[in-house]
């Protein structure tokens, strides 16, 4: 926008224009709809609608600004520029000109040729339509490349400056080539005129006056019809000896203005007539521009001041001041009262201070927006009139007080104290004899500094605190001071210091009763407790610290009045007044303890008044008691509430437990998920501890809370915050125990996890034993079948997922997250980019596994061929053949009961030498291979055995070491001869 109303030369139009075809101008101005606002209107979209218009007012601010700015510089060049033009016209005419600067000039004279072009304001113009006047060019084929001719270039006059136009398309240096080609002007201008005489002829017949006209109404008309593309281009420069002036207007030039602009003292060779002829058009050319050109510029400069810009001016300050105001309006009407913990931020003002603001001069050139609302807050700026003007800084409002700002509460405390010292003081200076003679002018100087601080709490603070007011903080000084006034306590701080001490003159300084006013100030006392309560990390404390001052007080109160009673009957006059030995304060003060809280012995009353006195004492001892001892008993039972809740749960389920008898190492695992829970929480149920809260402020604290966990979610750091906003008050915290499934595979995912402490592990592989992955602080798991990735059975959990320790999780509802999830698209991608990328890595693996599974399978086959389990039928036969109850036929079939291993090779033994007895005398060989082949059949029933057998004898190379047992129980089934045989035969080496 800047940019345009900077390059327009007409601005007027250019302005409307602008003004127009913008959109905030268009929303500017108010359509009827808009300025009838239903009461129905929701909240959103007029707080939507109010942002709007504060942006908007922000844009026309912006625009007023530089749309000023450009007029100021715009004016300014013109002015220069044709003081500058009149200067040199002025010059020329009177033929000061140096050859030099009349090359110069002539060059500065193609850039804008003829009158026309020479007036800024037209220049302007036709730099609004067409950037550049193209006031020479170069026609010249086959020329080097960088050199003048090559570039066949016209020089352009664009903002003031001279360029190159050929030199802009192509990559040359624009100031290289300008340079070149003005010197290549210059050296031809000596051999050839710039501009021929007869276009010079030809303009000025066209009557320069209406091309000015037409110019300045059409934009450019004039030059349009010299050149279709808006630029006034001399004829070519180039000196042809085959070019005639002629040409230049006729020929390819013809749409070409051809000046000529000369006068050139280097032209020598001119006839005189020529020459007389060419000076008068001269000075005819002069005449005429200067006369269109003054009668020009002084018009648009002052057209440019006096009716447009005033009129948009107007126009804009106007929509200004009617947006300003409706925005106000509307902000008064929607604007949510402060927390009180948010009134230190700046705050608007009360909405009849608004209006008031609109009173501003808006006219200001200088007004802005901003500038109103800031005036909204500084409405009133006449100096107050009423309290201290001096001191106060009358209707200044930059020092108002936060009535829960530190300072205030400073002070508060400090005028507490002195309110304290008179509550204490003055009932003891007026019962007991602590004031003398000498001591008269210490107290004097107390109580002068507490009166003090009492006319300074006035004077300087207590009017300047600000207020609420229909939800507003009003900072105005005029007004906090009216508040202040209308209050009671004003009343009672003015009576609270009238100095009546001034009747001390009268009745002598013992009569410190006449302070007594002073004891009105005790809201002030309240009101520091109260703020205090509020500011204090744990307001117990100053509960009970308040409910013990005022047993105290109330002690010491009781304490005067014995005292004063006692001297009054005389002190020691019976056993129940104050003897008057020892400290009369501490002594009283005893006394009155006992009597207040009816712990032990006090002497017995004996006159009526001593009756009446105690009787009042017990009253206020009882009903203070009562009290205090209540409010202790609430602000401890308020202060552990929370624990006793939770013992109390957790009490009850352990017991329920027990009663249902469910086993002990549930009960551990309920007991430590209590004591888990409690440690990290210090309650058991988080969620309904904001239940009263609105749902911003929920929200706030909920992110303050939960802020360390959620900055480690990639999840939300990628999105915006809204989306951490809308779910941060959607998040349940669970515990989980160490060991505890999350979720298991296969399961409806009705959830999804954000680890806030502990670390979790997600188990995989074919027997679910092997971890996955370890996820840890503010991982995000649990979303693949939420998501749904692969249809209906993609809601599917895909693996095990179990906590490593303890471990605290947030929990997401699947309906909470899609609900939120539907407007964050950007979430969405990013959670369903990482769930498929953790499900191809899943199916990989698995497939991997598949792959590994398979070759197992493969390796039994081939090397491992599985043996008939069935006896072969040459041991059969054996068995057969040997007597049933033969220890060899045992050990064939039933095996040892001692020493399987043993056994086995002894039965193997027995075996070989049972079958060399069946074979009796037949010869070794056949008897050795029967054993051999026996041998061989039997390892498929026990090959643990033969295989031993055949390790011993193929390892060691040595015989096997029956034991002796082994030994006698072969040889009493066989015979000697076999025995020895068959234990050669043991002793054999298998192969
Ligand atoms: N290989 C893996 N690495 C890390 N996390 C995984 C892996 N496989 C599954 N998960 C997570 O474990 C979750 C189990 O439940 P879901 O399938 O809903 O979502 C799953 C993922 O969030």
């Amino acid at each position: 926008m800047a940019s345009e109303a900077r390059s327009g030369r007409p601005l007027s139009p250019k302005f409307s224009e602008t003004i127009e075809n913008n959109l905030f101008m268009r929303k500017v101005i108010p359509s009827p709809t808009r300025s009838r606002n239903s009461p129905k209107v929701n909240e959103d979209n007029i707080r939507r609608s109010l942002e709007e218009i504060s942006r908007e007012i922000k844009d026309i601010e912006d625009f007023i600004t530089v749309t000023e700015n450009i007029i100021r510089s715009e004016r300014e060049r013109d002015r220069e520029l044709y003081a500058r033009e009149r200067r040199r016209k002025a010059d020329e005419k009177r033929g000061k000109i140096s050859d030099e600067d009349r090359i110069i000039i002539n060059n500065k004279e193609n850039k804008a040729p003829t009158a026309i072009k020479q007036s800024p304001v037209l220049s302007r113009k036709n730099s609004q339509k067409s950037p550049s006047f193209k006031i020479n060019s170069y026609k010249v084929k086959k020329a080097k490349p960088g050199s003048p001719k090559f570039l066949k270039s016209k020089l352009y006059f664009r903002n003031g400056k001279i360029g190159c136009a050929d030199a802009e398309q192509s990559s040359t240096s624009n100031i290289e080539s300008t340079h070149a080609l003005i010197k290549h002007i210059l050296k031809y201008e000596n051999e050839k005129p710039l501009v021929s005489l007869e276009s010079v002829e030809k303009v000025l017949s066209q009557e320069p006056e209406e091309q000015v006209g037409r110019a300045i109404e059409n934009g450019h008309a004039s030059e349009s019809n010299a050149n279709e593309k808006g630029s006034l281009d001399l004829p070519d420069l180039v000196p042809s000896p085959a070019r005639t002036n002629e040409e230049g207007i006729n020929g390819n030039n013809a749409k070409y203005i051809d000046l000529e602009f000369s006068g050139s003292p280097e032209v020598t060779n001119e006839d005189p007539q020529q020459q007389a002829r060419k000076d008068s058009l001269q000075n005819r050319i002069i005449d005429k521009t200067e006369n269109v050109e003054e009668e020009m510029n002084t018009q648009e400069i002052e057209n440019l001041d006096n009716e447009e810009q005033k009129f948009v001016r107007e126009q804009v300050h106007h929509l200004v001041r009617r947006f300003t105001a409706r925005t106000n309006k509307m902000r008064s009407r929607i604007e949510m009262p402060p927390t009180p913990s948010s009134s230190s931020s700046p705050s608007p003002p009360p909405p009849h201070q608004s209006i008031e603001a609109l009173k501003i001069d808006t006219l200001d050139t200088k007004v802005s927006t901003r500038n109103i609302f800031q005036a909204d807050n500084q409405s009133i700026r006449t100096p107050g009139k009423f309290v201290c003007p001096t001191f106060c800084g009358g209707g200044r409002n930059d020092d108002v007080l936060d009535p829960q700002g530190k300072v205030y509460i400073y002070w508060l405390c400090v005028v507490s104290l002195s309110f304290l010292y008179n509550a204490w003081v003055i009932p003891l200076r007026s019962s007991f004899p602590f004031q003398t003679e000498e001591n008269q002018d210490i107290w004097l100087a107390l109580d002068t500094c507490a009166d003090l601080i009492y006319l300074f709490d006035v004077l300087f603070f207590k009017h300047r605190v600000m207020y609420l007011f229909e939800g507003f903080w009003v900072k105005d000084r005029k007004l906090t001071r009216k508040n202040y006034m209308r209050k009671l306590q004003f009343k009672l701080d003015i009576i609270s210091m009238i100095p009546l001490d001034l009747l001390y003159l009268k009745y002598g300084r013992q009569a410190v009763y006449f302070r007594f006013p002073r004891l009105l100030k005790i809201q002030t006392f309240w009101e520091v407790f109260k703020l205090i309560d509020r500011v204090m990390a744990s307001p117990h404390f100053v509960r009970v610290a308040k409910t013990m001052t005022y047993m105290l007080y109330m002690i010491h109160l009781t304490a005067c009045a014995y005292y004063a009673y006692s001297a009054y009957q005389g002190l020691g006059t019976n056993r129940w007044v104050f003897s008057g030995k020892g400290h009369p304060y501490v002594r009283c003060f005893a006394f009155a303890t006992k009597t207040a809280t009816s712990i032990g012995k006090n002497p017995k009353p004996e006159k009526e008044g001593e009756l009446v006195f105690m009787t009042s004492a017990w009253l206020m001892g009882v009903f203070v008691f009562a009290l205090l001892i209540g409010q202790i008993r609430d602000i401890i039972s308020t202060a552990t509430r929370t624990q006793s809740e939770y013992r109390q749960l957790e009490d009850e389920t352990l017991e329920y437990m027990r009663r249902q008898n469910l086993p002990i190492n549930l009960q551990r695992r309920v007991k430590g998920w209590f004591k888990f829970t409690w440690d990290q929480q210090r309650t058991l149920d988080e969620s309904h501890i904001l239940d009263s809260l609105p749902a911003n402020l929920k929200t706030d604290i909920a992110l303050s809370v939960h802020i360390q966990t959620l900055s480690k979610v990639q999840l939300f750091a990628d999105c915006e915050d809204a989306l951490l906003r809308e779910l941060v008050l959607k998040l349940r915290s669970v515990t989980f125990l160490a060991g505890d499934y999350v979720c298991r595979k296969g399961e409806v995912g009705k959830e999804m996890y954000i680890i806030k402490l502990g670390q979790v592990q997600v188990m995989g592989g074919p027997n679910n034993d092997e971890v996955l992955a370890t996820l840890c602080e503010g991982s995000v798991f649990g979303e693949i079948s939420l998501l749904a990735i692969n249809g209906a059975e993609g809601n599917r959990r895909t693996a095990d997922v179990r906590s490593r320790g303890f471990s605290n999780l947030f929990v997401l509802s699947k309906s909470d997250l899609n609900e939120a999830i539907v407007y964050y698209p950007n979430a969405q991608a990013i959670l369903k980019k990482r769930a498929r990328s953790l499900m191809r890595k899943n199916a990989a693996r698995e497939r991997e596994e598949a792959r590994r599974n398979a070759s197992r399978e493969a390796d039994v086959v081939i090397g491992n061929p599985t043996r008939p389990n069935t006896p072969p039928k040459l041991l059969k036969t054996v068995i057969q053949a040997l007597p049933e109850e033969s220890p060899a036929a045992m050990l064939l079939t039933r095996g040892s009961k001692r020493n399987k291993k043993r056994r086995e090779t002894l039965t193997d033994t027995e075996e070989s030498k049972n079958e060399d007895s069946l074979r009796g005398s037949k010869n070794e060989m056949i008897a050795q291979q029967t054993k051999c082949t026996v041998e061989n059949e039997r390892r498929a029933l026990s090959p643990d055995l033969l295989s031993s057998i055949e390790d011993e004898l193929k390892n060691q190379n040595k015989l096997i070491n029956l034991t002796d047992s082994e030994k006698a129980l072969i040889m009493s089934t066989n015979d000697p001869n076999e025995h020895q045989s068959s234990t050669s035969n043991a002793n054999l080496p298998k192969n």
